[in-house]
C-alpha cells in the first residue's frame, strides 16, 4: 500500500457471517491435497449465504473488501502488466489466476527458451514480486508454459510494476527489441541413422536403438527418414556415414559401439569419415560416451548405449539444440558437467 499524497488502499476485514451480498477482492485458494488445487471463488464474486461454510471450511473466517487508491495496483493488474511487458511474437497470456499470470508458447511446434538470465535476477531484485522462468534451452511444447509472474502483497506500489516495465523496456531497447523472454521454435529435421553391432547386424538380438531414437527425434516434431545396419567394423562404418551424407539428410546420428571395448568402433568411423569432432565425450552422466561432430555443416553424433533405456541423456540435452539451428561448440559441451549429473 502506497501513500500517494491523497487516499490509501483501505483493505477492511470482515467477518465472513457478515459478507453476504459484499464482492471478494481476490481469488481464493482451495487445496485438498492429492485430490483438489485451484481457485474456489474468483475474485469480484458476490458472496451469497450458501458460501459461507465454503468459506469456513477453506479457513477463511474473514474476508478482505478493497478500496484501491490511485497509485497502487491489485495482484491480477500486477502480474498481468508484467507479463505483458514480457510478451512478444511466439508467446500467449493465460488469464490472472489466483494472482499469477502464465507466459506459453503460442507456437504450433516444439520450441526452446531462450531467457536472459541477469534481466531475471534484476527484476527480483526489486522486491515483492516474482518472475519465474525456466531455463534456457529448456524444450518447450506448443502451449507449455515457460515463465510466471505474480507479486507478492494483494497490493503493490504501481511504481514497482512501472519499475520492472523500464527494466524490460531497456533490454528491448539494446536488444533490437528483442525481448529477455523468447522462444526458438525447432526446424522439422530429416535424419539419418546408423545402428552398428554385430549382434543386432546379424539378427541375434532385435534392434531397441531405433525405437528409442525415433521416439525422442518425434517428441521434437523431426522423423528419421531412413535407418540402415552395420557390424562392427570400421569400413563399413565409414562407407554407411558416407552414404548417409550423400542423402542430404539434416543430420546424421550413429548408436551403437560408443565406449571402450574393443569392438567399439563408432568415434574411430565418425573420424575417419571426415567429421570434425566436437568432443568426444560429455561430461552428463547419463550420456557421457557422446560424440558431437560436424560433417561438413551436417551435424553428427554418435550415441552411446544408455540413450537406448535412460530417459534423460546428454542426447536430450543436445538434440533441442541442434534442431533449434545453434551450432555446438566446446565449451557447451564442458558446461553440461555443472548440473549434469541425474543419478539413477
Ligand atoms: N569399462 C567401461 N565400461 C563401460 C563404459 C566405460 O567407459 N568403461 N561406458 C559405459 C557407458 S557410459 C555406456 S553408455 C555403455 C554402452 O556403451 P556403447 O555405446 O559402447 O554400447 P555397446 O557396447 O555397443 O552396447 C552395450 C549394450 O547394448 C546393447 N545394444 C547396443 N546396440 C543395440 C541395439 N541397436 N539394439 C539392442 N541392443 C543394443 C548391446 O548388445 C550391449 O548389450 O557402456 C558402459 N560401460
Ligand atoms: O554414455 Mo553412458 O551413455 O553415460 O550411460
Amino acid at each position: 500500500m502506497s501513500d500517494n499524497g491523497s487516499k490509501l488502499t483501505v483493505l477492511k476485514e470482515v467477518p465472513v457471517q457478515e459478507a453476504i451480498g459484499l464482492r471478494l477482492a481476490h481469488d481464493l485458494t482451495q487445496i485438498i491435497p492429492g485430490e483438489f488445487k485451484g481457485r474456489l471463488f474468483k475474485k469480484g464474486h458476490l458472496i451469497t449465504e450458501a458460501d459461507i461454510p465454503k468459506l469456513l471450511d477453506i479457513g477463511k473466517e474473514h474476508i478482505y473488501i478493497m478500496e484501491l487508491a490511485e497509485g497502487d495496483l491489485h495482484e491480477d493488474d500486477a502480474a498481468r502488466r508484467m507479463a505483458s511487458a514480457l510478451k512478444c511474437d511466439g508467446l500467449q497470456l493465460s488469464e490472472s489466476h489466483e494472482g499469477k499470470v502464465a507466459i506459453k508458447s503460442a507456437l504450433d511446434v516444439p520450441a526452446i527458451a531462450e531467457i536472459d538470465p541477469a534481466v531475471v535476477h534484476a527484476i527480483n531484485e526489486l522486491g515483492e514480486i516474482a518472475l519465474a522462468t525456466v531455463r534456457t534451452n529448456a524444450v518447450i511444447m506448443p502451449g507449455g508454459q515457460l515463465a510466471a509472474t505474480r507479486v507478492i502483497p494483494l497490493v503493490v506500489p504501481e511504481a514497482k510494476v512501472s519499475a520492472v516495465e523500464e527494466l524490460i523496456a531497456s533490454y528491448k531497447e539494446q536488444h533490437d527489441g528483442a525481448s529477455p523472454l523468447r522462444l526458438k521454435p525447432l526446424r522439422k529435421f530429416r535424419i539419418g541413422l546408423l545402428t552398428t553391432g554385430g549382434e543386432v547386424f546379424s539378427g541375434r538380438i532385435q534392434d531397441k536403438f531405433g525405437p528409442a531414437v525415433t521416439r525422442i527425434v518425434e517428441a521434437l516434431g523431426s522423423e528419421i527418414a531412413e535407418q540402415r545396419f552395420s557390424p562392427d567394423d570400421r569400413h563399413t562404418i565409414v562407407k554407411e556415414i558416407h552414404y548417409l551424407r550423400d542423402q542430404s539428410y539434416d543430420m546424421i546420428l550413429v548408436t551403437g559401439g560408443m565406449s571402450v571395448d574393443p569392438d567399439d568402433r563408432t568415434p574411430a568411423a565418425i573420424a575417419e569419415a571426415g567429421a570434425q569432432i566436437v568432443s568426444y565425450g560429455t561430461p552428463m552422466l547419463p550420456g557421457s560416451m557422446l560424440l558431437m561432430g560436424y560433417l561438413g555443416d551436417v551435424p553428427i553424433m554418435g550415441l552411446p548405449g544408455c540413450v537406448m533405456h535412460d530417459p534423460y541423456t546428454s542426447f536430450n540435452v543436445l538434440l533441442p539444440r541442434i534442431l533449434a539451428g545453434d551450432t555446438i561448440v566446446r565449451s557447451d559441451i564442458v558446461g553440461m558437467g555443472y548440473g549434469g549429473l541425474n543419478s539413477r
